[in-house]
């Protein structure tokens, strides 16, 4: 039986992606030495897949930034304000991602979001009415000669024509970009046939948009891209692969499309492979089914005997040369080797062996194809046993289990879920209580990492540096950071989350329930990781997580310090969940430790608390029909969270890389006092939700983008917040970035604020405000 597998993490088992990319973008690094490392990192990976004995090992799944950006350029869809810069390649490629400001050149950068329901970004393809489409990045051919100098035959990836199409946006009006089908076809013809030609047998052509609903013209641009495909390269084997969820009445779609094997999701949807074997013209079909039994988005061990038993029934009904094995989705979303963590107070080894990360679960797709053939089976029933008892330890482990905290969910009541009052009358109170001017200013939490500051905590780490110590650097930069945020003149000050390594990991190293990684990296966007904290077992708060730090820094100041958690849907988002319960389960264990951290704080004198949900919206299931469930326990875990403090205490929420449109009355359920979001790069569109809605609550619209290094001016900001006064009305607009600062200098965020607060004193002179 044969393996493949889809895409493979590409940081680097060491980050040495991230750390090359930030050399080069700073100067440090020359561009051959970024490029020798990119090269280093894919040849590992080539070789660890075929170490572990994969069949087809992807190639094109390496990308310096983003794999969406690099369809982008190679399909030539670069927007006009990047023209100059098209005899740099890398300079463009860097200037499309970050944005550019140097030498009198000041170009934004595209917009960023989320990869389906995952914590990935992708930049958005940005698609004009008179697009046009040419053959530019030559990319995916040089990578698959590059393989093949090393011995090794690859399986190009792409991302599909119409999944291409329909992650990007029209930037102009009268035009659907579905529309732009036939002028892209040629194109990624050409791309094709080159590597046809070049000796792949395989290629494989993701689209996950098969899993979402969709509506007839996109039904119709699905049979006429892969018909045209066909047409200009009838011997070429194809793949279309799906993940993330269920193809469902798209099943049928899939099914007659002139490919040569479809990859389905069986982690996320295993009912659907019923669907399959009962479709008669599945089975009448070549067609290989590649089935996706292996979790890529999360971290547990696979359970061979179910698995087993899902490969047994389709090749009962297929035959083996019809089924292929592998990962459910690409390996980009798992941390790379779990061999890597050697910590047992993090890690312990009972746990420890319960996991698999990409390396790991390369060997599990091969182990099970061995134990699926009954000429090799024997010689892999050692590690089926190994399996089986791993899975039953787990089952049973007193670890896992506080029934006290089970009880606690069980017992909540409605009222556990309500403000003591509707918003129009806290909205009253807070404004007596607080006494804030007009268009209040604030930031969304954190201030400048700086290597200083990690290099501080990877100092603790090795003993380096004494708790105490450490306590005393992070309060005087604190101390900092306040006496600056009094000069700049900022209203709600923030204590800058200096202490944090990670708005979620933090959270996760405070809560019982949690293990963590040393090297557990995945890819968040561009150089920038995270290193989500594993659920293994039932949540609890031993102890205050934050309240010393935000007690500390209100002690700084007569002005109000904003307290600054991380919400219950985010935590539960951007961690490795637990799969043996419920995710909303979960998420009200959370939502209780964050409540009692609100009312610790609020008992501290703390009288404005952030609870951050910028997750919420990319937790939501890619299906609408499973909406109403997700948000009716998503928004219910948040206020949850919010509900148990008195009318003065002003809650916010944030929320970044969310569309609100059809979301808008479960943002508004939330009930947060303030909500803040990032609008700038979308040029306040986003805001225009809240519009429609007469969304009530107060608003801080982003007025810059703070994942560029560009300083925007103090007009571009006033023309921002008079757009957002168009929509919103005076009294509830606050003035604020997109999101937090933490991957910035302290220079441009100096510089940026500076010119944020000028906009709001102009705005409060020139807008009247009738409450
Ligand atoms: C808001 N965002 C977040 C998301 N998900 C999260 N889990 N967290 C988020 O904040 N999703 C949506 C967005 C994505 N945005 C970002 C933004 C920034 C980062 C980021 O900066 N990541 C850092 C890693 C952060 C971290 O864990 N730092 C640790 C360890 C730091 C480290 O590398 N230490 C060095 C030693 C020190 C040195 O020499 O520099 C080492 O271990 O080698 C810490 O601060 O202690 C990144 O560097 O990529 C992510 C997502
Ligand atoms: N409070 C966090 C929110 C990020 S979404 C920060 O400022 O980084
Ligand atoms: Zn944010």
């Amino acid at each position: 039986m044969r393996t493949q597998n889809l895409g493979y993490p590409r940081i680097g088992i060491k980050r040495e992606l991230k750390k090359a990319s930030e050399s080069f973008w700073v100067g440090k690094a020359t561009q051959a030495e970024l490029l020798e490392t990119a090269a280093q990192i894919r040849l590992k990976n080539w070789q660890t897949q075929k170490e572990a004995g994969i069949d087809l090992i992807p190639s094109n799944d390496f990308s310096l930034y983003d794999q969406v950006l690099d369809m982008s350029l190679m399909l030539g869809a670069i927007p006009a304000r990047y023209q100059a810069l098209q005899n740099d390649e890398l300079g463009l490629y860097f200037a499309m991602a970050r944005g550019v400001q140097k030498d009198g050149i000041d170009i934004s950068a595209m917009e960023m979001t989320k990869w389906f329901d995952t914590n990935y970004h992708y930049i958005v393809p940005e698609f004009v009415k008179d697009q046009q489409f040419r053959y530019f990045l030559k990319k995916a051919i040089n990578q698959f000669s590059e393989a093949k100098s090393a011995g090794i035959v690859t399986k190009p990836v792409f991302i599909g024509p119409v999944t291409y199409l329909l992650s990007g946006k029209e930037k102009e009006t009268g035009f659907n970009r579905i529309d732009l089908l036939d002028k892209l076809l040629p194109v990624y013809v050409e791309v094709l046939k080159e590597l046809s030609v070049a000796g792949a047998e395989w290629i494989q052509l993701d689209e996950p948009f098969l899993v979402m609903d969709l509506n007839a013209d996109e039904q119709i641009a699905y049979q006429k891209a892969y018909q045209f495909i066909r047409n200009a390269l009838p011997k070429q084997k194809f793949i279309i692969a799906t993940y993330f969820e269920d193809l469902d009445e798209n099943t049928k779609l899939a099914v007659s499309l002139p490919v040569d094997c479809l990859h389905i999701d069986l982690v996320r949807a295993p009912q659907q492979l019923n669907s399959f074997l009962e479709n008669p013209s599945f089975r009448k079909s070549d067609k290989i089914l590649s089935l996706g039994v292996v979790d890529g988005r999360n971290v547990w061990k696979n359970d061979f005997t179910k698995s087993l038993n899902t490969i047994v029934k389709a090749t009962k009904v297929l035959g083996k040369e019809k089924v292929w094995i592998a990962p459910s989705c690409s390996l980009l979303h798992a941390p790379c080797d779990l061999d890597l963590e050697k910590d047992e107070e993090t890690l312990p080894a009972e746990i420890k062996n319960w996991l698999a990360f990409a390396k790991q679960k390369l060997s599990e797709v091969v182990t099970l194809a061995k134990l699926s053939d009954s000429t090799t089976n024997k010689k892999y029933l050692s590690q089926l046993t190994e399996n089986q008892l791993a899975i039953e330890q787990r089952k049973v482990s007193a670890k896992i289990h506080k029934p006290h905290v089970g009880e606690r969910v069980k017992s909540l009541h409605d009222t556990d879920f309500n403000r003591l009052n509707d918003f129009e009358v806290r909205q009253e109170t807070q404004a007596k209580a607080l006494k804030l001017p007009a268009f209040p200013t604030t930031t969304i939490g954190s201030f400048p990492q700086t290597t200083e500051i990690r290099q501080l905590r990877a100092r603790l780490k090795k003993g380096e540096l004494t708790e105490e110590t450490y306590n005393q650097l992070i309060e005087s930069e604190i101390e900092k950071s306040v006496r600056w945020q009094e000069e700049l003149g900022i209203d709600v000050l923030v204590h800058g989350e200096f202490e944090r390594n990670d708005m979620v990991e933090y959270f996760g190293e405070k809560l019982s329930g949690y293990v963590f990684t040393q090297n557990g990296w995945v890819q968040s966007y561009g150089s920038r990781c995270v290193k989500p904290p594993i659920i293994y077992g039932d949540i609890e708060r031993p102890e205050a997580m934050t309240v010393k730090w935000s007690a500390l820094a209100q002690s700084k100041t007569n002005k109000l310090m904003k307290g600054m958690l991380t919400g219950p849907v985010t935590i539960l988002q951007w961690s490795f969940v637990r799969d043996d319960q419920p995710r909303s389960e979960t998420a009200f264990q959370i939502g209780l430790a964050i409540r009692d951290e609100v009312q610790a704080l609020e008992k501290a004198g703390i009288k404005v608390i952030q609870i951050d949900e910028p997750a919420i919206r990319e937790g939501l299931p890619l299906r609408k029909s499973k909406w109403d469930e997700y948000l009716r326990w998503a928004v219910n875990a948040f206020r949850l969270s919010a509900s148990g403090v008195n009318d003065e205490t002003q809650i916010h929420t944030h929320m970044c890389y969310s569309e609100f449109n059809d979301i808008i009355e479960h943002i508004a359920a939330m009930d947060a006092d303030v909500i803040t979001i990032e609008t700038s790069r979308s040029q306040m569109e986003l805001l225009k939700a809240f519009a429609d809605f007469k969304y009530p609550n107060e608003i801080g619209p982003g007025v810059y983008d703070i994942h560029s290094p560009r300083i925007p001016s103090t007009e571009e900001m006033v023309i921002l917040l008079e757009k957002a006064l168009e929509v919103i009305p005076a009294r509830n607009i606050w003035v604020n970035p997109d999101c937090g600062l933490k991957t910035r200098g302290w220079h441009e965020t100096d510089e940026a604020l500076k010119n944020m607060i000028a906009a709001a004193r102009f705005i409060r002179k020139s807008v009247q405000i009738n409450s």
